[in-house]
């Protein structure tokens, strides 16, 4: 596949996004060693960038970042992409609004996954940023498409963008990669929350036009 200029500026600029993102992820604690990833679309080409895998956040950078083909195909970098790039790649050609994808073992988020429990949308800061319940996704071996598979079966039935793999982890999505990586911290922080109020009694759920009351100004109104 022949890059042309014009794109070029846009993966250089995406490989710095994406390396960057990477330490939210330790900064917000959803990892451990190497165990989680980012992926950005390149917009408007069969294109996606992704980390390498195995590789020490401390140890990456934007020219270690992967780029590939929307089939898992490396086009350009010395490294092995991540273990997840055939799964994100899947999501980017079935999902075309999505332009980032996360991955994580998040601790409170994967209990919720190991236990094939969704997290039930009892806060309001759930039904902001999730519209409604954190969905469960089938459990699915890494290495093929089963994991993208359940993903988008997931996800396009719902208004969350973030997905609990069963006995696996975090999935989330975004328009971009730094929305996906926001989805993924208020994802593992709900789960922390909803995981302590459960201690002490049953939570209260909120009532479905509530959710869509709230999920309609936080995601057409809130910020700037
Ligand atoms: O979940 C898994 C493996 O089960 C992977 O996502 C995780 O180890 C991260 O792998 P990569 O370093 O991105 O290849």
């Amino acid at each position: 596949m022949t890059i042309t200029h014009d794109v070029r500026a846009t993966i250089s600029a995406l490989r710095a996004e994406v390396c960057g993102l990477h330490s939210e992820l330790t900064r917000y604690q959803l990892v451990v060693w190497t165990a989680g990833n980012v992926s950005a679309r390149v917009p408007g080409h069969d294109l996606m960038v992704i980390k390498p895998s195995g590789v020490s956040y401390d140890d990456l950078t934007p020219e270690s970042m992967v780029l590939c083909d929307l089939d898992g195909e490396v086009v350009e970098g010395d490294l092995a992409p991540s273990s997840d790039t055939a799964a994100q790649a899947y999501v980017y050609r079935h999902m075309p609004d999505v332009g980032g994808v996360v991955h994580t073992h998040s601790t409170y988020a994967t209990a919720w996954a190991s236990r094939a429990e969704p997290i039930p949308c009892v806060l309001t800061m759930m039904a902001d940023e999730f519209g409604g319940p954190v969905p469960v996704g089938p459990f699915a071996l890494i290495g093929d498409d089963s994991i993208g598979r359940g993903i988008v079966e997931t996800l396009q039935g719902s208004r969350s963008p973030a997905v609990l793999m069963q006995n696996h982890g975090v999935f989330s999505i975004g328009t971009n990669a730094r929305s996906a990586v926001k989805a993924a911290v208020m994802c593992e922080d709900v789960a922390r929350t909803v995981h302590i109020a459960r201690q002490l009694g049953d939570p209260v759920p909120i009532p479905d036009h509530q959710v869509t009351s709230l999920f309609d100004r936080y995601q057409n109104v809130y910020g700037q």
